[in-house]
């Protein structure tokens, strides 16, 4: 065992079990109809459902993502990390702006061994300037690329058109699961602040006592997941609260619902928690989108979805507040719990 700093050391009883569960694998969904029967998607819209209700996460395949897209961004992330520190560090992120590189996340206030590189998926975005909720002023903010590397720019952009693509299509089929119109959340990113992070964790001399990313729920609509062919991603599973391996399917995009879907849903698609394992040989990389709605949206249940019988579980919050305080929070090691959306629970 080596040493590592205890920043990185978790509590007991969230260290990763030596032997992770790979039995049962998430349910793998195959998007072909979509290009194949687009108009009997029914068969379709069931499966995307239950997945939702079961376990919040799934993989596609046949999503129609050429993989010449996904090897060339994959590739620029590994030579990105691989730059000497310096170099990476004349791209960090820093108080004012959130997007760059960064070394030292921590989630529940224990450092994760990882680094990240972030970008907005609008450029320049609009967000809120501070998470002071009386500030009503905004602040235009701009992406930061390693100029020695200029393909990661390209190979990003790139890829994230195709998972924008994939996203909307997936949102429309989460809408119809939901009994709604097909385009009835459309509307909500009008002024999307959807970001894409690039994450690489390097091999960790005391994997058993430390995570890549510690356990969390994301806070977005949905997320598409690049793993590589290292698993490390683990999953609670709904059933009996164990950590499911997810076990890497070559091509596969990995789906999860995240924290608004859950209010929208009022809690009929749960926001499922994850986290990542790290291991003593292989680095593992992974690129997350996250499909994040407009800064100014109130997010609360959709009204279609309540009544008398089933009553709205959430008190509405303003998106872009919620992001500000939960970045303010991640930059520090705070004392108190980061925000949730529990805490807007009626
Ligand atoms: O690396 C992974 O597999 C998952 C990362 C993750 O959960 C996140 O960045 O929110
Ligand atoms: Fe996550």
């Amino acid at each position: 065992m080596g040493e590592v700093d205890p920043a990185f050391i978790q509590a007991l009883e969230h260290r990763p079990k030596p032997h992770s569960i790979e039995a049962q694998n998430i349910p793998l969904i195959d998007l072909s109809p979509l290009i194949k029967h687009p108009d009997s998607l029914s068969g379709l819209v069931v499966e995307i459902g239950d997945a939702c209700q079961n376990w919040g996460f799934f993989q596609v395949i046949n999503h129609g993502v050429p993989s010449k897209c996904r090897q060339k961004v994959e590739s620029a992330a590994r030579k990105f990390f691989a730059l000497p520190k310096e170099e990476k560090r004349k791209v960090s992120r820093d108080e004012g702006n959130p997007f760059g590189y960064y070394d030292s996340e921590h989630t529940k206030n224990v450092r994760d061994w990882k680094e990240v590189f972030d970008f907005a998926v609008q450029n320049p975005i609009i967000i809120p300037a501070s998470h002071e909720p009386a500030d009503m002023e905004m602040k235009e903010l701009f992406n930061k690329w390693p100029e020695s590397l200029p393909e990661l720019r390209e190979a990003c952009d790139e890829h994230t058109a195709e998972m924008e693509k994939l996203a909307f299509k997936l949102l429309e089929l989460i809408a119809l699961s939901l009994g709604l119109p097909k385009d009835r959340l459309n509307g909500f990113f009008k002024d999307q602040t959807s970001r894409v992070r690039l994450n690489y964790y390097p091999p960790c001399p005391a994997p058993h006592l430390t995570l890549g990313v510690g356990r969390h729920k994301d806070t977005g609509v949905l997320t598409i997941l690049a793993q590589d062919n290292v698993a490390g991603l683990e999953v609670k599973r709904k059933t009996d609260g164990q950590w499911i391996l997810v076990k890497p399917t070559p091509d596969a995009y990995i789906i999860n619902v995240g924290d608004i879907f859950q209010v929208w849903s009022n809690d009929k698609y749960e926001s499922v928690e994850h986290r990542v394992v790290v291991n003593s040989e292989k680095e593992r990389f992974s690129i997350p989108y996250f499909l994040y709605p407009s800064h100014y949206t109130w997010v609360e249940p959709l009204e279609e979805l309540i009544n008398e019988q089933n009553p709205a579980r959430f008190k509405r919050y303003n998106w872009g507040k919620f992001r500000a305080t939960r970045n303010y929070g991640n930059l520090k090691k705070l004392n108190v719990e980061n925000i949730q959306i529990s805490h807007f629970r009626i």
